[in-house]
């Protein structure tokens, strides 16, 4: 595909997601009805599709309108690409910009447009993270590093880097934690490498490894909110013996296959039996939130959080927290963690949490942000007093 029609094909794939269809699933469809497009061209077009999705607001300014042509001519204006030769009319490439595209559009000046979130969350950066606040809220607006957990019960960290030269991905020490690596070059090279085949790697996020690195001492430990389960293969990693659990037991379902690529036993428990197997030296909660230190991953949840979600999740992380209390032993702990930026989700619920329950004490809390080395998260360590 030229460069042209690749735009032409993000344009199609952004009208879809305006229309209501979620990134992922759109992407999808598009490349099932285009099966000429090559692995290069699908990339490519993700990438026109994300990058706009981290920009939405000051690519429409810049384009004019809030239509994926519109969003795309913002974007490509914003990246200071030959719009003339990309919408060149030829073949398939998008239609050349008529007068009123090329005269229009406004350079972003309202916060919310500069920072690229809704209006109502703008304030909510600014309570949560005071001068940071403008920053953390343009890194959202670029690319994620792609980082990657060394199995390092099995490799050292040296040795992945050296071996993964020897595959064509060049890979540097993340200095946010002792076990992550951060790929410079041939990321999508990854998931084939005979490393990640034989689970001496894993993608995740250097901050989500740091959590892990940080959990306090202890013998059995419960990976409560386990989803895929990245986090309880990290700490099975770290040598430590380790349960997982989900609510909805269908988000682990790959783990007992990329335990088994890692060479970790994890122990799955439902929600019936968790009480059987309770107590646990330490019982982690990375609970469900806004995902808004991960955005930059997952761009177009910033544009579906509302008050009203972002209310009901609050509620949630309250009541997994009072649900965990009963799986710790007397002098256990119970570790809090969000992938958000946002007070409300992080040091407020702690704040509330020693309210309801004044026999316990937070002994360590922390806070990271959106950096090129990892995603932003926050992290609490709570135990009886
Ligand atoms: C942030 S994700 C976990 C990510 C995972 N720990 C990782 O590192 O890949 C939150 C998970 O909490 C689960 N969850 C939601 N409510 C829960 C509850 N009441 N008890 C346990 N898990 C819950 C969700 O199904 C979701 O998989």
């Amino acid at each position: 595909m030229t460069p042209g029609a690749r735009v032409a094909a993000a344009i199609d794939v952004l009208d879809v997601i305006l229309a209501g269809a979620a990134a992922e699933q759109a992407l999808t469809r598009w490349a099932r009805g285009n099966r000429f497009a090559g692995s290069k061209d699908r990339a490519a077009i993700r990438d026109h599709v994300f990058d706009a999705l981290r920009c939405k607001r000051s690519a429409a300014a810049l384009g004019g309108a809030e239509t994926g042509r519109a969003i795309m001519i913002g974007l490509l204006r914003q990246q200071g690409a030959d719009l003339a030769a990309l919408f060149s009319g030829q073949g398939h490439a998008p239609a050349p910009l008529d007068e009123a595209e090329r005269e229009h559009g406004t350079p972003p000046l309202e916060k919310a447009d500069l920072w690229n979130l809704p209006e109502w969350l703008v304030p909510a950066f600014e309570i949560s993270l005071g001068p940071d606040a403008s920053d953390a809220a343009r890194s959202l607006q670029s690319r994620a590093p792609v980082s990657l957990r060394v199995n390092t019960r099995r490799m050292t960290r040296d040795a992945v880097i050296t071996a993964l030269a020897n595959e064509g991905i060049h890979a540097d020490p993340n200095p946010l934690s002792k076990t992550a690596v951060t790929v410079a070059d041939g990321a999508r090279r990854v998931r084939a490498s005979r490393l990640f085949q034989d689970g001496l790697i894993e993608l995740q996020d250097a901050a989500s490894q740091e959590i892990v690195a940080l959990l306090p001492e202890g013998g059995r430990c419960l990976d409560y909110c386990a989803g895929g389960g990245g986090k309880a293969l990290a700490m099975a990693a770290a040598g430590r013996q380790v349960a997982a659990h989900d609510i909805d037991p269908r988000r682990m379902q790959d783990l007992p296959a990329r335990a088994r690529r890692a060479q970790a036993t994890i122990d799955q428990i439902d929600t019936a039996s968790l009480e059987a197997t309770a107590p646990f030296d330490v019982v982690l909660c990375d609970a469900p939130c806004s995902g808004s230190g991960s955005w930059r991953r997952a761009p177009q949840a910033k544009w579906l959080l509302t008050p009203e979600r972002l209310e009901h999740l609050i509620r949630l992380q309250d009541d997994i927290l009072d649900q965990a209390i009963g799986l710790v032993t007397p002098k256990g702990w119970l570790v809090y963690a969000t992938c958000s930026l946002l007070t409300s989700e992080n040091e407020d619920r702690i704040a509330a949490f020693l309210d309801r329950h004044d026999d316990w004490i937070c002994t360590f809390q922390r806070r990271f942000n959106v950096t090129d080395n990892g995603d932003g998260f926050f992290t609490a360590h709570l135990t009886r007093a």
